[in-house]
Parts: structure tokens; C-alpha cells; sequence
């Protein structure tokens, strides 16, 4: 029996080689880096106990799904394998070893470097991660945490590289141990996981400056410098996933020019500056491995794109002829011109599952079918078709995203050895892969706020990295179900436990479809965790590196002995194999339009209009055979699946809801509150401007009663003429001080009394507290009082009425009368009235309402005050008095310009009181 035809698929056949052939179940402490040899590599049992100090992914929850896959004893497909004797078997030594995973800290960059970096490593492999918002939440108590994410966590790595970490020692420690592996017969994995914008292409691919070249250019180096002399002539060409097919040597000879490929169209234009602007040969890094020089090497390079849950061949524009069919172009990617528009067709590559007759030992992965793979001679002829495929990943991740990388960007170098004794022995070829992964951005849907087509695309993203993190978990907890049942008592016998084991989803994304080979079948992987510590999305950081700690946890199967590889049936020829479909897309054919720009030497814009057409998977007539070998698809893990999207895009629409409805309540709050502050502003100036304005009336009110009663002339204070004088002056010279809108410090609008204000601000008319000299006169004659419920009436005679109203009291009588000699206000140019006589300061004998009428009465005799008199002045201390002394046939009249003052207590009144003949 043949023992391969027993192996399973999936995570059941892992268990069970798990459980033959590792040696030493002894638990590994986690190596910084992986051994570069094999002598080296620790041998590890699939029971693990969790490294990261964080909570790992919540298990799916939901019951393992079990189909034939999970059964140790599925049997193998129908399908014969090739019935060769010498069909080759794998190595007897398999080991089992946990994913490596490296993290890498980018450098700050620009504006970055201001700020405080929320990643800390605290030794070789483990490194702190601190939210900022957590900070800023303490400094604040308005601020509040909206992350799920915990404020602070504890991550464990193989290995932690600094900022400062060089590209050449970081390619030393993370991928040179796969470059060796793959030359020695084995299969490698590496891939590069991050958010935007965090150094995954820079790791993978470089930079454009000297020594900044990445992983991949380097690998090509390596692979080169160490097969130097040692290259075969290509006799066997790889297809399918294990499969080589005998190929004319000198067939696959590369005819790749960028500005051909394009043909003569402004693309070609824009395509080959692109070319030009791309990094290229940097440096070369000069490392050579040992290898068998028995053993002649011929190396093979493919480049595809999963782009929107499509596979494409990023090297689709080359044109070549595959020698089996002949005549026939095999070109994925064209590009024709018609009436001045470009059309940009592309097919999407069929995912097929590897048949049975390429099978090794019964492992049956996927590949993707019409995928070119081109033999390359030297470094600079693979750097060459690398930097085409950039160029073309550019040129339509560009159309869909001028900043990142949309899709999953994945290079396969396949190395075909066979020895020299046998090179024309097919059984005795072997083959290895090394893939390596640069990863589209786990995409920030809630903080770039992404719609539509970019809504759509970051689904497809999240999709396929929420698959590779689902599958990691499933094949975790296989192993671990596994392991427990072997470390048991008495249970040994792991067929029940492996029964039950749940299927591991690869089939619901293109990337977990392509590279599900890598997880069940031989190969060491590695992942890269890119992190930007000045990355605004601690949230998404989080998730990659609980993604690396589960990572960390899933083991694969290492076969230290070189894999024999078969020599597959001929390739059959189909449809897919054919050129594409030429001319016009037909109009129910979706197409976007773009417009494409490059800038190149001497600063030349290109620039190209493009329609480009996607086309999708073709089926050939082979897929049928195929399907026969695929596992059954669970209809309801692929519904989850869907479900899970779904909510998560309704999740992110509802997210951007909330957004949106927040910022308009808040500018709405805003609005309101400008309106109030307004309404508040323009209330508080009114209040403002009246109360100066009631001051300015009570205050010339009060200086006019001076100026009326002639006591600035006395005991050397100002003459009124000259009070006026001077208040004239000062009026002009504040004038002229006052600019036309001038406004005082405090903002507010000049008042129209501001004049006046002035006046009295100035000095220039002395306040009645000042006029010091003429205190006692005033004091004699009128005694003012201020009140803080004073009010100022206008001439409207409210003032009369009022009084009439109100009730006079014995305390007002006496409060508002002081006895005062009568005065003559002296008018302008007459001389100065007689200085009055002092008051009696004797008790006073008679009710002091009596007594100021009638001495009012004297004083207006006196002074000749009758009604024929003009500009006759009469102080009357209220209005008792008043209408006590104004005689019969003289009315009241303010004079012109004069307020009526008023006071409801304790006031003075000043009249004016002519005679009807004056008025
Ligand atoms: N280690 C590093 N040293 C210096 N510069 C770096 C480093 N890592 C990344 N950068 C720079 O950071 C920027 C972003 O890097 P990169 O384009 O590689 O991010 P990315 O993760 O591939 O983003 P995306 O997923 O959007 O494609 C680039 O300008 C790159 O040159």
C-alpha cells in the first residue's frame, strides 16, 4: 500500500504527522530568530502554551464543522496517481514548528518624530503598547476612551527589531534561513501583515535609497550569488502547484519590455516612466550560500495580485509562447487603443485545486491556474520582471488608491533541482517554493471613512486578513485538541479527537486558498509584523498583534529531507491557456475609467486615459475533473463568512451615520450657542449704553443745576462763562482725541453721550465733589444727594405725574430740603448774582415743609423773580413747594435743552420756570 495515500488533508493530516514524527516532544522556549541550519531547529510538540501576555482571538464559538476532511481516514480521491515505481516519497523526518513571528517598529518620520511613539520594547521579544488616548484621558475629564482595544498590553515575538534595525541585517535574521531552505528542497512562507502605511512594502520590496534595499531583492540576490555556475538549461518547466512539465529549453527565453508590452499607446509612456521612477537595482547584497554542487539549479519567478477576492498575473502583459501550443500568445493582460482610448484588460486567474496526480503524499493544496511563472538567469533579469509586475501593481492599485497597496502583492520563486547524474530523469527532479507576501493594509474603514468602491475593496481586505486570522485560530485549536488527546492517558488512539476537529476555513478567501498548501503541507512560515507606533489607529494595531500571538501558536510540518517532486501528466491545453479576449468589452462588461500620470526624467508628464476591463475567471473544461478532488465547500461557514462581512459593513455604514449626525448636532449646538451669546452680548451693551446714558443725564443734570445757580463764580472757582470756555475746549480737544468710530478698550460702540461722558471723564467740568471751593456754597443753596434708585425722566412729563401719585412723606420734606438762599442764575454776560446769604444754622423751629415754601417764596422775592421777569431762575425743592410758589398763571417749562429731573425720594428738583410770555 502506498502509505502517502493515507495522508489527509487539512488540519487532521497535521495532527497526524504531528503525532509520527516529532521525535522529542519537548517544549521549546521561542528562539529570536530561526536557525539557519537544520541541525538547529527545535523540535516542537503541537502542544503550546500561550506566549502572549494579551487575549488572544475569541474562539469561533461555534461547533467544529467535520466533513471528510477532518477524518484521518478519508479516502483519496478516485483519481489514480501516476502508477511510476519511482514515484518519490517525502523524508522520514518531520518536525513541527511554531509560526516565527518577527515584529518590526517603523522609524518616525517627518512630523512623526514630535511625537511619542505608544509602542516600548521591553526586551528582544516582548514590547508594551500603551494607548494615548488612555493618557490624554487622565489629563482630561472631558476626554473619553472609545476603544475596545485594552489601554495597555504586553506582546510576545520571536524576535522584536528596533527602529534603527538595517535592511540587510533585518533580511539576515528573518529570511535567509527560507533562502536556504528553499535552495536545500524546501518550501517557505513569509508575509508581511501591518496597518497602512506601516512599512510592509519597505520591508518587502525597499526603498530608493543605497542599502534600503527589501527582503525580496535581497532573496533573489542570495539565490543567485549561491547558484552561480551551478544553473541548469531548463529542461522541465514548473506547473500547477508540485507539478513540472518538460519544456524545449531556450522556449521560455523573456521577452519582456515594459514600453512592448504596452505597445506604442500613451500607456507605454506612462508605463515605462513608471519603470523609471520605480526602485530598482539598489544594492545587492552579497551573501552566497553553500550548496550541494551535485545538484543543478534552475529558478522560476511568478508574480500575481489578489485584488477584490481576484487573482491576477501581474506579469500578464509579457508576451511569450508556451512551446506546447504552438502560435498560441499567453498574455493575461493587454492593452489595445481604440480611437485614442486605451482599454486595459485583465482576466482574473482560476484558484484550482492541485490534482491528485501531483500529489505528494496525498497533500493536496492550490494553485492558480494559467499563473506564468518565468525562468529568470541572474538577479538583475529577476529584479527586472519583479519591477514590471511593481510597475503593473502600481499602475492598477493606483487606479484604485493612489497612497497604498490594495491588494495582496505575492512573488513564488520556484527552484527546480535535479542531480547531475539524472538530469533527464524526471523522478529525480524536486521542487521548492518560497512565496512571499506583502500584504494589503488591514484597512482603517472607521478613521479614512471609506465608501463605495474603497468600502467595498477595504471588505474584500478585511475579509481575506479575518480568514487567514479565523484559519490560524481553527488550526490552533486542532493541533492543541490533538495534543491534548496524545498526552493523555491511554489516549493515544487520536482518531476520535480527530474526527471532531473542525475544518480549517481556507476555501472562503483567494489568499487563505492559495497559500493553504504552506499550513498543511511542508514549509516553514514566517510573518512580519509591521507596526507605525505613531499610527493613529491603536485600534488596528491591537489586532495585528493579537494576530501575531495567535500566529505564534499554529505550528507547521518541516521535512528536514529534501522532497522528491513528480513529474506531472502533460499540461493540458485549454482555454485559459489562450490569448484574451481582444477588441472592445462588450457593453454589459463592467469597466472603470481612469486617468493615469507619471512623471519622468526631465520632469515629462505622461499621461494616460484607460478603460479598464476585469475579466472574470474563465472555467476550462478541465475544472469538472478538478472539482471531483475538491472538498466539499460548508455551505454554512461560507454563509457565516458572508454574514460576518456583511454586519461589518453595516457596522462601519452605521459608524459613519453616527459620524455624520454627530457633527451636525454639533454644529447645530455651535450655531445655537453663537446666536445666544449674541442675543447675550447685544442685551448686556443696551444695559450698558443706558446706564451710561442715565449717568451722563443725572450727572449734567446735576452740573447744570451749578452752572444754573451761578457757584463757580464765587470764592475763586471758574466763572461759568469760563467753565464753559473750558468745556468747549475740552470738548474740541476730546473731539479731535476721538477718531470717528473709535471705540474704548472695552469694544463697546461709542455711546452718542460718549461726548458728554468725555466731557465729564476729562475733567474739564469739574464734578460737584471736586469743586471744593464752591462746596459750601452749594451745600448752602442746594444740598444734591445721590441715590442709587435715581431715575431720569424725560420732558414728557411722566415726571409730574408720577410725583402726584406718590405720597409725600415727612422724611422726604425734611431729607429733600435744605434752606438755600434764592439765587439768579446770572445769564451769559451779565454779571455774576449776588453771593447769597449764609443759611441759618439755628434749629429749625417750624415744620420743614412750611418753612422751605416760604422761605422759598422770600428768596424768589428777593431776587425779583416774578412772572414778568426773564431767564428768571427758582429752585423749588419738590413739588409741594413747586406748586406752592409758582404763582397763578405761570406754568412749568423746562428750558430748552434742560432736563426735567425727577426723584422719587430724597431729591432736588431744578426748574426752570418762565413765564408764559418767555415760552
Ligand atoms: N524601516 C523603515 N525605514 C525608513 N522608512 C520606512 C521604513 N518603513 C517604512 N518606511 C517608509 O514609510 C512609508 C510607508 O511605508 P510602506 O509604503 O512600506 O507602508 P505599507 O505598510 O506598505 O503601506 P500600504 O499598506 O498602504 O501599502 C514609506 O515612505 C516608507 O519609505
Amino acid at each position: 500500500m502506498n502509505t502517502r495515500s493515507t495522508r489527509t488533508a487539512g488540519a487532521a493530516s497535521q495532527a497526524t504527522r504531528a503525532s509520527a514524527r516529532t521525535r522529542t516532544p519537548t517544549i521549546p522556549a521561542p528562539s529570536p530568530s530561526p536557525p539557519l541550519t537544520k541541525s538547529t531547529r527545535t523540535k516542537t510538540p503541537v502542544n503550546q502554551n500561550a506566549t502572549a501576555q494579551t487575549s488572544t482571538l475569541k474562539p469561533a464559538g461555534r461547533k467544529p464543522l467535520s466533513n471528510r476532511a477532518n477524518s484521518p481516514d478519508k479516502p483519496v480521491s478516485s483519481k489514480k496517481a501516476p502508477t511510476t515505481a519511482s514515484k518519490p516519497h517525502k523524508g522520514d523526518v518531520t518536525e513541527r514548528e511554531p509560526i516565527m513571528a518577527y515584529l518590526r517598529i517603523r522609524p518616525a518620520l517627518g512630523e512623526e518624530e514630535a511625537t511619542t511613539p505608544y509602542l516600548d520594547p521591553l526586551s528582544d521579544t516582548s514590547v508594551r503598547m500603551t494607548d494615548p488616548a488612555s493618557d490624554a484621558m487622565a489629563q482630561s475629564r472631558f476626554h473619553y476612551r472609545m476603544s475596545m482595544a485594552a489601554p495597555s498590553s504586553i506582546y510576545k515575538f520571536s524576535h522584536i527589531f528596533p527602529p534603527s534595525t538595517q535592511q540587510p541585517d533585518f533580511f539576515a535574521k528573518t529570511t535567509l534561513p527560507l533562502v536556504k531552505d528553499v535552495l536545500e528542497g524546501q518550501n517557505g512562507l513569509l508575509f508581511a501583515y501591518g496597518v497602512t502605511n506601516s512599512g510592509k512594502t519597505y520591508t518587502i520590496q525597499g526603498g530608493n535609497k543605497g542599502d534600503s534595499a527589501g527582503i525580496l531583492p535581497r532573496t533573489l540576490d542570495v539565490i543567485f550569488n549561491s547558484v552561480n555556475g551551478l544553473q541548469g538549461d531548463g529542461r522541465f518547466r514548473p506547473v500547477r502547484l508540485y507539478g513540472a512539465e518538460r519544456c524545449e529549453p531556450g522556449n521560455d527565453n523573456l521577452f519582456y519590455n515594459i514600453r512592448a508590452s504596452a505597445g506604442e499607446s500613451s500607456f507605454a509612456a506612462v508605463l515605462s516612466d513608471l519603470a523609471e521612477s520605480t526602485p530598482g537595482d539598489i544594492d545587492t547584497d552579497p551573501t552566497t550560500l553553500k550548496l550541494d554542487r551535485n545538484y543543478e539549479y534552475s529558478i522560476w519567478l511568478s508574480y500575481a495580485e489578489i485584488y477584490n477576492e481576484k487573482v491576477y498575473d501581474l506579469l500578464g502583459t509579457i508576451e511569450d509562447d508556451d512551446g506546447s501550443t504552438p502560435g498560441s500568445s499567453r498574455r493575461n493582460t493587454t492593452a489595445q487603443t481604440f480611437g485614442g482610448q486605451t482599454v486595459l484588460t485583465r482576466k482574473a486567474l482560476t484558484v484550482k485545486p492541485s490534482p491528485a496526480s501531483d500529489s505528494i503524499e496525498g497533500i493536496t493544496g492550490k494553485y492558480i491556474a494559467d499563473l506564468r511563472h518565468f525562468r529568470v538567469t541572474s538577479a538583475t533579469e529577476a529584479k527586472e520582471l519583479v519591477k514590471l509586475g511593481q510597475v503593473h501593481r502600481r499602475v492598477f492599485g493606483t487606479l484604485a488608491n493612489a497612497q497604498s497597496s490594495r491588494s495582496h502583492g505575492m512573488v513564488t520563486i520556484k527552484v527546480l533541482r535535479s542531480h547531475r547524474g539524472e538530469r533527464n530523469n524526471p523522478d529525480a527532479l524536486q521542487m521548492s517554493r518560497l512565496t512571499l507576501v506583502d500584504l494589503a493594509g488591514s484597512e482603517r474603514t472607521k478613521h479614512t471613512h471609506t465608501t463605495g468602491d474603497r468600502l467595498r475593496e477595504a471588505g474584500n481586505i478585511n475579509k481575506s486578513l479575518m480568514v487567514l486570522g479565523q484559519c490560524m485560530e481553527v488550526m490552533r485549536s486542532n493541533q492543541n485538541r490533538v495534543a491534548q488527546s496524545l498526552s493523555g492517558p491511554g489516549r493515544s488512539d487520536t482518531k476520535v479527537v480527530r474526527k471532531g476537529l473542525a475544518l480549517v476555513p481556507f476555501r472562503h478567501s483567494k489568499l487563505t486558498e492559495v497559500l493553504m498548501d504552506y499550513f498543511e503541507g511542508d514549509g516553514r512560515v514566517v510573518m512580519i509584523v509591521n507596526v507605525n507606533p505613531y499610527d493613529t489607529g491603536y485600534d488596528e494595531n491591537s489586532h495585528v498583534m493579537k494576530f501575531s500571538a495567535l500566529a505564534r501558536e499554529v505550528h507547521t510540518a518541516t521535512n528536514n529531507a529534501p522532497a522528491p517532486r513528480v513529474l506531472a501528466a502533460p499540461t493540458k491545453p485549454g482555454p485559459a491557456r489562450g490569448p484574451l479576449k481582444s477588441g472592445l468589452p462588450p457593453p454589459n462588461m463592467p469597466t472603470r475609467k481612469v486617468t493615469i500620470s507619471s512623471v519622468g526624467p526631465n520632469r515629462r508628464v505622461s499621461e494616460a486615459h484607460l478603460e479598464i476591463v476585469e475579466e472574470d475567471e474563465e472555467s476550462g473544461p478541465d475544472d469538472e475533473e478538478d472539482d471531483e478532488d475538491e472538498e466539499p465547500i460548508n455551505p454554512l461557514v461560507d454563509a457565516l463568512f458572508d454574514e460576518v462581512e456583511q454586519l461589518r459593513m453595516k457596522l462601519h455604514e452605521a459608524e459613519l451615520r453616527c459620524a455624520v449626525v454627530e457633527a451636525e448636532t454639533r454644529e447645530e449646538v455651535m450655531k445655537e450657542m453663537e446666536e445666544r451669546m449674541l442675543v447675550m452680548q447685544q442685551t448686556y451693551s443696551r444695559r450698558l449704553m443706558s446706564e451710561l446714558e442715565r449717568n451722563e443725564k443725572k450727572m449734567d443734570a446735576k452740573i447744570d443745576m451749578l452752572h444754573q445757580a451761578g457757584l463757580f463764580g464765587q470764592n475763586g472757582t471758574p466763572q461759568q462763562g469760563d467753565i464753559e470756555d473750558e468745556d468747549m475746549e475740552a470738548d474740541e480737544s476730546y473731539m479731535q482725541d476721538r477718531e470717528p468710530g473709535f471705540s474704548d478698550e472695552s469694544g463697546i460702540a461709542p455711546s452718542p453721550l460718549a461726548g458728554k461722558t468725555a466731557k465729564t471723564k476729562a475733567g474739564s467740568r469739574p464734578r460737584p465733589s471736586e469743586i471744593e471751593g464752591s462746596e459750601s456754597e452749594v451745600e448752602r443753596s442746594i444740598a444734591i444727594e445721590d441715590d442709587d434708585e435715581d431715575e431720569v425722566h424725560g420732558e414728557d412729563g411722566e415726571e409730574e405725574e408720577e410725583l402726584d401719585e406718590e405720597p409725600l412723606t415727612e422724611d422726604d420734606e425734611e431729607d429733600d430740603y435744605v434752606p438755600s438762599p434764592p439765587i439768579k442764575q446770572p445769564s451769559r454776560g451779565k454779571p455774576a448774582p449776588p453771593r447769597l446769604d449764609p443759611p441759618s444754622k439755628g434749629p429749625r423751629s417750624s415744620k420743614p415743609g412750611q418753612r422751605k415754601v416760604s422761605t422759598l417764596v422770600d428768596d424768589m422775592d428777593r431776587l425779583g423773580l416774578d412772572g414778568d421777569a426773564d431767564d428768571s431762575v427758582i429752585i423749588v425743592p419738590d413739588r409741594k413747594a413747586r406748586k406752592a410758589a409758582v404763582p397763578e398763571g405761570i406754568e412749568y417749562v423746562p428750558r430748552p435743552g434742560v432736563t426735567d429731573v425727577g426723584k422719587k425720594k430724597k431729591r432736588y428738583v431744578l426748574l426752570l420756570i418762565r413765564t408764559r410770555g418767555i415760552s
